[in-house]
């Protein structure tokens, strides 16, 4: 079957190779004509494991291609994805949907058949009847055009799993046995046969469910966060509540990491757009819970620049401290509303000497913050420092020996935020370490 996914980001792209993986046929489009030249070349922009593999077998094998023609798209096939950015507005009041819109604008003109548009990008609730609107008005195939929401549950890390062997599938449609319905289960054939849940909903039950779920588990990630603070208080040890906690199944050990909280491209927007999209829609009430979420979250950033004073003093002019960690999680090099880097430039803006360190988030996080110094090997970030801060909780960290590094750092002082370090180890090499969730 032919299709293209309009906008090759982490996403997308995944979602374009992984249909070819399918075996069908993919033209990707994206307007970035930097990325479209690397992805033609079989090779993301950006670093997702296992993804490489699959661009370079399917752009050699012809079945994967990519463009930034909306016309070449157009008239390449009659199912389209369209995965294109949502990003929050820069004032913080919910979704900036010109992406979306844009990319919609400039393929509606090409589609002269009867084709199917499956919006796979998160959006506020209402969205759907606004893009069929645009598409029936300026598409010449007018109503023949049918709109499709498709929500992704992707995790960045795991996002090729993830796209081939998903939990569910969401299907929304704007009317009951579409043939935009049939046109999916033929796009989604090689996944609903390995007996995936697939749900065919409406609309706005599916737009929802993206946005509730990411909602849910920023929650989830806040409630453990928020008992992190009563530890903090009590003399409990969060990350063994956490462990405790997650022994019922109903709560589970998933997502209760107690820690620095979360960041990234989606958790941190998706709740915010959600708690505007609510108040919009008159149910402000609804999301109270989700605003605390959102407090706790701030709060835990806050809590490791006070931990960081604490152990330094208030004014950090001439203090160098050392960050683990640039990613918003590990294995991505996705620096979008990163904790760890949020931490670093508050500390450097408060004076402090900050050299970060991450195995694959470094140019992207040399982009962003030009101020912060970095260094490939942590061990070479940790040099001199007055403190050390483990940010973003990559495998390898925990498999330094903090004997390395006693006598090469100024003081042998460190604040685990992630909680993944061996305290005994550490204290033995003769470290005082502190971790968030302890008192
Ligand atoms: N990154 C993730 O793990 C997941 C993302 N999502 C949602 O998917 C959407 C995309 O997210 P990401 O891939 O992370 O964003 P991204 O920023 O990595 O990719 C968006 C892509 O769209 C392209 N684009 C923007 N305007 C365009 C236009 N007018 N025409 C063609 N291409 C255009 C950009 O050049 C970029 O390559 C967002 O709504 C996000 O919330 C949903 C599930 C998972
Ligand atoms: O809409 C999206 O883009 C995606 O957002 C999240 O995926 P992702 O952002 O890739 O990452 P997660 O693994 O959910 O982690 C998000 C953040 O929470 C933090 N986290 C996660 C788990 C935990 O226990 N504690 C914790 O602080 C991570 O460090 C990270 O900063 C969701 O998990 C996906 O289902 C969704 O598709």
């Amino acid at each position: 079957m032919k299709m293209t996914v309009v906008g090759c980001g982490y996403l997308g792209a995944t979602h374009a190779a992984c249909m070819a993986e399918l075996g069908h046929e993919v033209l990707g489009m994206d307007c970035d004509i930097d990325k479209v030249r690397s992805l033609s070349t079989g090779r993301a922009p950006f670093y997702e494991r296992g993804l490489n593999d699959l661009l370079a077998r399917h752009t050699a094998s012809g079945r994967l291609r990519f463009t930034t023609s909306y016309q070449e798209a157009a008239d390449f096939a009659d199912l389209h994805f369209v995965g294109v950015g949502t990003p929050q507005r820069p004032d913080g009041s919910g979704y900036d949907l010109s992406h979306l819109f844009d990319a919609l604008t400039g393929l509606a003109p090409g589609l002269t058949r009867p084709a199917v548009i499956a919006v796979k990008s998160t959006v506020p609730v209402g969205t759907a009847p606004r893009v069929a609107g645009l598409l029936h008005e300026h598409a010449p195939a007018g109503k023949g055009i049918e709109v499709a929401w498709n929500p992704d549950f992707l995790r960045e890390s795991r996002a090729v799993e993830d796209t081939l062997r998903p939990d569910r599938l969401v299907l929304g449609f704007g009317t009951p046995h579409s043939w935009a319905e049939t046109v999916l289960r033929e796009a989604f054939a090689g996944i609903i046969e390995t007996g995936v849940p697939t749900i065919v909903t409406d609309w706005a039950t599916a737009e929802l469910a993206k946005g509730a779920a990411n909602s849910f588990l920023a929650t989830k990630i806040s409630f453990i966060n928020a008992m992190a603070e009563i530890c903090e208080k009590s003399g409990a040890d969060a990350a063994g509540l956490a462990g405790i906690l997650g022994h019922d199944i109903r709560i589970g050990h998933q997502g209760m990491l107690p820690g620095l909280g979360f960041g990234g491209g989606c958790l941190p927007k998706d709740l915010r757009g959600f708690i505007d999209r609510a108040g919009e829609l008159g149910a402000g009430q609804a999301v109270g819970i989700l605003r605390e979420a959102d407090a706790v979250n701030a709060r835990r950033r806050q809590r490791v620049i006070d931990l960081a004073r604490e152990e330094l003093g208030d004014d950090l002019r001439g203090k160098r401290i050392a960050v683990w960690g640039a990613a918003f999680k590990p294995g991505t090099d996705d620096i979008r509303d990163s904790p760890a880097l949020a931490v670093a430039q508050s500390l450097y803006d408060l004076g402090a000497a900050v050299t970060v360190s991450d195995p694959r988030a470094l140019d992207n996080a040399r982009k962003l913050h030009p101020r912060l110094d970095y260094a490939e090997d942590p061990v070479a970030a940790a040099r001199n420092c007055d403190l050390l801060l483990h940010l973003t909780e990559w495998p390898q960290y925990a498999d330094i020996d903090p004997e390395r590094l006693t006598g090469r750092v100024s003081t042998p002082k460190a604040i685990d935020a992630r909680g993944t370090l061996d305290l005994v180890r550490w204290q033995d090499a003769g470290w005082h370490i502190r971790t968030l969730g302890r008192a």
